[in-house]
């Protein structure tokens, strides 16, 4: 069984998204957005480090390789990392938009179990935009780009500005950021293009 909640439909007002000019060129790789997030980042020892790729229009395809650290039963994906591998892949839409954005809701259907080593091939389309809300929606496969379906979910994510991490985040990990001048321009430059 599956499907998706009335919360994660489009209202009436929902605009096609538009993909930003300055957005990275189909094909390219995006690259981590934080060197210790979990998801993307190359800092994290057991992290995903899901690499993830521009397409066309505001769609991307990332892949993740499944490790012996993310196990939940013997040999297999913990369904919480595979929710990581899709919330991380559907997060990164958002720089094909140039917008910060963070997740308010995720939907999850786990299809088929997802072994130790298995490649999981991602895709993920943002479907419409409502003022600050983002919509989108991904699908993982596995034994290939064109395998069967073993994950797919529904997301709505929140524009937010740089300064909801400012605000939140433990000043440590916020303070290392801040003094990294790349990681800051990046952020501000996704608050003043518009
Ligand atoms: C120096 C630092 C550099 C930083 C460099 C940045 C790097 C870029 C990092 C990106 C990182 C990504 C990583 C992967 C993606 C994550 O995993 S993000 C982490 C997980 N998510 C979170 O922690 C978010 C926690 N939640 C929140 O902070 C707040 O609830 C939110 C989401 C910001 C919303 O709060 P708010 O701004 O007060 O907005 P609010 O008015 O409540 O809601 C706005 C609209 O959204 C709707 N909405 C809000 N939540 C929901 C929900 N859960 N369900 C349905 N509708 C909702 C509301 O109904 C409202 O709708 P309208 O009334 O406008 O129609």
């Amino acid at each position: 069984m599956s499907g998706t909640s009335s919360t994660l439909r489009p209202p009436s007002d929902a605009v096609a998204p538009v993909r930003h000019p300055d957005a990275p060129a189909p094909g390219e790789l995006l690259g981590a957005h934080y060197e210790h997030c979990f998801g993307c980042g190359g800092g994290q020892v057991h992290g995903l480090r899901l690499a993830a790729r521009a397409g066309e229009g505001v769609r991307i395809t990332a892949e993740f390789t499944v490790q012996t650290a993310h196990q939940g039963a013997p040999g297999l994906a913990h369904g919480g990392v595979l929710a990581s591998a899709l919330d991380e892949t559907l997060g990164s839409l958002n720089w094909l938009l140039r917008t910060i954005a963070v997740t308010g809701r995720l939907e999850t259907d786990f299809v088929r179990p997802v072994p130790v080593d298995t490649v999981l091939h991602l895709e993920a389309e943002v479907t419409a935009v409502a003022g600050r809300k983002i919509y989108s929606t991904a699908t993982g496969r596995i034994g290939g780009p064109d395998g069967p379906v073993a994950v797919r979910a529904d997301a709505l994510f929140i524009e937010v500005k740089v300064d909801h991490f400012v605000d939140n985040g433990r000043q440590e990990e916020i303070q290392a950021a801040m003094n990294d001048p790349d990681q800051i321009r990046r952020a501000r430059a996704f608050e003043v293009n518009p």
